[in-house]
């Protein structure tokens, strides 16, 4: 299973030595939620912060788009040095241009469900997406509670995955804790997203760790 820490629970003062203990803990990604106050009710950062992590970090950068309008930030989101470009279906009535326009950014496109889409309102675009994410919590905060409900779906999303014999990382993000990540990972999740678990604790490289034994 790969980690991938959100700064989203980060020190904002100290972002880069953050995501420096992190990178050398092991993970394999940078989780990095961007969002804008109109999809959703928080407001963080956007592609400036990832330009200015980027001279720090080699992970992959996994941009978590939680936007209105998010084609209008995918062509600044690739100058900063995305790697991974996730948007909302509910964000969107246009997903598959969405989706079209990251790749021929060549970016990795991921698409993103809330915990009220089904996986199957996603069917029509699976075959273009390198990842899709399933979010285990209503997005905005980081912190909320893992909703067990949301299990269910990556499995069925894995299950779909292997009968179509298609090819993308199954992730998960919001709640993930070394328990929640053992239900995730035995239904199928690839990939973990951690916030607080990770940087609200004395030692985030323990917590990196203590999640991967957990999910093996
Ligand atoms: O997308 C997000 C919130 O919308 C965050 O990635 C997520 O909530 C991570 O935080 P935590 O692990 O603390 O739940
Ligand atoms: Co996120």
């Amino acid at each position: 299973m790969k980690i991938a820490p959100s700064i989203l629970s980060a020190d904002f003062a100290n972002l880069k030595d953050d995501v420096s203990v992190v990178e050398k803990a092991g993970a394999e990604y940078l989780h990095i939620d961007i969002m804008d106050g109109h999809f959703v009710d928080n407001l963080t950062f956007g592609a400036n912060v990832v330009k200015a992590l980027r001279k720090h970090s080699e992970l992959v950068f996994d941009c978590h788009m939680m936007v209105d309008e998010p084609e209008k930030y995918i062509t600044d989101l690739k100058n900063a040095g995305a790697d991974i470009v996730g948007v909302h279906l509910e964000a969107t009535p246009h997903i598959h241009r969405v989706l079209s326009q990251i790749k021929a950014s060549s970016l990795k496109a991921e698409v993103v469900l809330n915990p009220g889409t089904p996986v199957m309102a996603a069917a029509e675009i699976l075959p273009l997406v390198d990842q899709v994410l399933i979010m285990t919590v209503d997005p905005g905060f980081g912190g909320q509670a893992f909703i067990p409900e949301t299990v269910a779906k990556v499995a069925e999303l894995a299950a779909y995955k292997k009968e179509h014999g298609l090819d993308f990382e199954i992730e998960v993000d919001g709640g993930i804790n070394a328990e929640t990540i053992k239900e995730v990972a035995q239904a199928g999740a690839t990939v973990a997203v951690a916030g607080s678990y990770v940087f609200n604790a004395k030692d985030p490289a323990m917590q990196i760790a203590t999640l991967k034994e957990a999910a093996r």
